[in-house]
C-alpha cells in the first residue's frame, strides 16, 4: 500500500471529487459515517462525547460525526474553537446542518474551555491534513485541555498539531490521542517511533478514494499490510522436495550465547527451509543437537568462539551475527566470509557490531546483502541523527551508498533497499522488545533467502511474517509474559 504525503492526499481528494464523481461535501459524509462505524462497534452510548471542532475540513468532519452519532442516540456536545475568521465551505455546510438539531459552543478565549469530568470520550476533530504550523493560542490551549484530561481521546484522521509527513517541533502543541481513526491511507507520521504518543492505536477506514490514483501516485513510502505480504508468498509446489527449498547456513552462538543460534536455528527451519546447518563454537555442540535435532551442527575448531568457515560450498544462503561475539577471530572469519560467500547473506548483532567497527569490511560486503541493525547497531553504522526522520533518511542513504538491504527494526520496522524505497511493515507488537526477537527473524530472513526469495522479497515477507507470529505470541502468552521462543512456536500462515 502506498503511504502519501499532505499535497499528494489534497489531489487525491481533488481526483476523487472530480472523477468518481462525488462532491467534496458528501465525501466528508462518507468519511464521517466511515469513523462512526468504527465508534459504534467500539463505544456504546453510554458515555458522552465531547467534539472539538477547528474551522477547516476536519473540523466539518468532526461537525458531521457529531450529527451522525447524536442522531444515533450517543450524548453529544460539541466545541468549535474560534481561532479564526475563516472556515472552510463544508465546515460551514455541516454547521448549519448540524445547529439543525444541536447547540454548537464556541471557545473563543481560554475561560470558555469546558471542564472535562475524565468519564467523557473526546473527539479531537481541531487540525488534520491541512496542518501548516504549529497549533498555537487558543488551538494550542485547547490540545493542552484535551492532553490534561484522563478522558480516552480519539483523533480524527491525525492528531491535531501533527505534521503527517515531517518533524515537529520539541515544544509543538500535538494532541496524544488513544485512538486515531485514520482516513483511507496510514500516514508517514505514524511510522516514525518518536510520534508513538501522538499516533496512538491508529487504524485506517476506507472512505473509497481512488485506488488507481493511489496506486499510480510515485512516492518511496510503501506499507506492507497483509494483501501486499500475501503478495509475496509462493505455495509449497505439490512434487518438491526438501533441495527445492534450499540449504541455510547459520554462523551463530559462542559461549554463553547459545540460545541465540538456537533460536535463530529453530525460526529458520519453521519458515519452511529444506535443511539447515548451525555452525556454532564447539561448546554448543550437544546443546544444538538437542534443541534443533532437525538441524545439522558444524562445530567450530574454537570451544568457545567462532573463527573458522565451514566449507561454503553447499549452502544456498548463510545468516550471521545471533550471539556471535566480537572477538578479533571472529572479524577475521567475517573478512573470510566477505571473501568466499557467494550466495545472498543476512547480517545481524554482533556482525554488524564488528563491521561498525571495521568500515572497511562494511564496503566490501556483497551488493544486496540484508543487514537488520536495531537502531542503536545503526548508529554504530552510520552515526548519530538528530531525530526520527533524520534518522531514516540516513538509512536510505546508507542503503543506496553500500547497496545493502536494511532492515531498520523497531516498531513498524523500515526495509530500506538501495534505490531509496521504505517498506514499513503493519506486523508486531511491543511484547518483541524481549531479548532474542531479533534471533528469530535472522532466521527467518536466512531460511527465505535459502528459498530463493529475493533478497527484496525476503526481507519484507520475513519482517511481516515475524511480526505475526509475535502478535500470535502476544495474544497466546500477552504482550508481558511472551518470550522470543513463543515467537518461534507460533509461526506459520
Ligand atoms: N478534502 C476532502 O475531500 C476530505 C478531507 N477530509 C478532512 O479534511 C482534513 C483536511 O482539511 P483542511 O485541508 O481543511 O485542513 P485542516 O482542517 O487540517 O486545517 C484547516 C486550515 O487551518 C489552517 N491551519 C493549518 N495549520 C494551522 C495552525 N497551526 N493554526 C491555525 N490554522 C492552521 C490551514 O489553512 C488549513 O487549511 C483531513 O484531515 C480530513 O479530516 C475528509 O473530510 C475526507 C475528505
Ligand atoms: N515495540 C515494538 N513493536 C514491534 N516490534 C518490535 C518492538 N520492539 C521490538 N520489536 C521487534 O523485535 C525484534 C527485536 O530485535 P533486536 O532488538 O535485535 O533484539 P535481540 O537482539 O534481543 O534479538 C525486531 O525485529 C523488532 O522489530
Ligand atoms: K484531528
Amino acid at each position: 500500500m502506498n503511504i502519501l504525503n499532505a499535497s499528494q492526499i489534497r489531489n487525491l481528494d481533488a481526483h476523487t471529487i472530480q472523477n468518481e464523481p462525488i462532491s467534496s461535501l458528501d465525501l466528508m459524509e462518507r468519511a464521517s459515517r466511515a469513523f462512526v462505524r468504527w465508534l459504534c462497534a467500539r463505544f456504546d452510548n453510554r458515555r458522552p462525547l465531547v467534539f472539538f471542532c477547528g474551522k477547516g475540513n476536519n473540523g466539518g468532519d468532526g461537525l458531521a460525526i457529531a450529527r451522525i452519532l447524536s442522531a444515533k442516540g450517543y450524548g453529544v456536545t460539541v466545541y468549535v474553537v474560534d481561532y479564526t475568521e475563516k472556515s472552510s465551505d463544508d465546515f460551514s455546510k455541516n454547521l448549519q446542518r448540524l445547529q439543525e438539531h444541536l447547540t454548537v459552543h464556541y471557545i473563543k478565549e481560554e475561560k470558555d474551555l469546558p471542564k472535562l469530568t475524565g468519564e467523557e470520550i473526546l473527539i479531537d476533530a481541531l487540525l488534520g491534513s491541512g496542518l501548516t504550523r504549529p497549533a498555537e493560542g487558543l488551538l494550542a490551549a485547547t490540545i493542552e485541555t484535551m492532553n490534561e484530561s484522563p478522558a480516552r481521546v480519539i483523533s480524527v484522521d491525525i492528531a491535531s498539531g501533527l505534521y503527517m509527513d515531517k518533524v515537529n517541533g520539541d515544544d509543538d502543541a500535538i494532541v496524544r490521542p488513544d485512538y486515531t481513526v485514520s482516513f483511507q491511507l496510514p500516514k508517514l507520521a505514524f511510522m516514525i517511533p518518536q510520534n508513538g504518543p501522538f499516533a496512538g492505536d491508529w487504524l485506517v477506514v476506507d472512505i473509497g478514494l481512488n485506488e488507481t490514483y493511489i496506486e499510480k501516485t510515485k512516492t518511496p513510502y510503501f506499507f506492507t499490510d497483509k494483501r501486499s505480504a500475501r503478495k509475496l508468498i509462493r505455495d509449497r509446489e505439490k512434487f518438491s522436495h526438501k533441495g527445492t527449498f534450499g540449504h541455510a547456513l547459520l554462523l551463530a552462538g559462542s559461549f554463553g550465547k547459545m540460545g541465540a543460534a538456537q533460536l535463530c536455528g529453530g525460526a529458520c527451519l519453521r519458515s519452511g527451509v529444506g535443511l539447515l546447518t548451525l555452525h556454532v563454537a564447539g561448546c554448543g555442540y550437544e546443546i544444538i543437537q538437542i534443541a534443533l535435532p532437525e538441524a545439522m551442527c558444524s562445530v567450530d575448531i574454537h570451544e568457545k568462539m567462532l573463527t573458522t568457515l565451514p566449507d561454503l560450498n553447499a549452502y544456498s544462503a548463510i545468516g550471521v551475527g545471533p550471539g556471535l561475539g566480537k572477538e578479533p577471530q571472529t572479524l577475521q572469519m567475517l573478512e573470510n566470509l566477505i571473501g568466499e560467500a557467494k550466495v545472498p547473506m543476512v547480517w545481524d548483532a554482533d556482525a554488524l557490531n564488528l563491521l561498525s567497527e571495521n568500515p572497511d569490511l562494511l564496503k566490501k560486503l556483497p551488493e544486496h546483502t540484508i543487514i537488520t541493525p536495531h537502531p542503536k547497531e545503526f548508529e554504530r553504522l552510520a552515526g548519530k541523527s538528530k531525530d526520527d526522520y533524520a534518522r531514516l533518511e540516513l538509512a536510505r542513504s546508507f542503503a543506496g551508498e553500500h547497496k545493502l538491504i536494511v532492515v531498520l527494526k523497531g516498531a513498524h520496522t523500515s526495509v530500506i533497499f538501495p534505490d531509496g524505497t521504505v517498506h514499513f511493515n503493519a506486523t508486531g507488537n511491543a511484547g518483541m522488545a524481549t531479548g532474542g526477537a531479533g534471533d528469530v527473524l535472522t532466521g527467518i530472513l536466512t531460511s527465505l533467502l535459502a528459498q530463493k526469495y529475493s533478497p527484496q522479497d525476503a526481507a519484507r515477507l520475513g519482517v511481516y511474517q515475524h511480526g505475526i507470529a509475535g502478535d500470535r505470541a502476544a495474544k497466546a502468552r500477552t504482550k508481558t509474559a511472551m518470550i522470543a521462543s513463543d515467537i518461534v512456536e507460533n509461526m506459520g500462515w
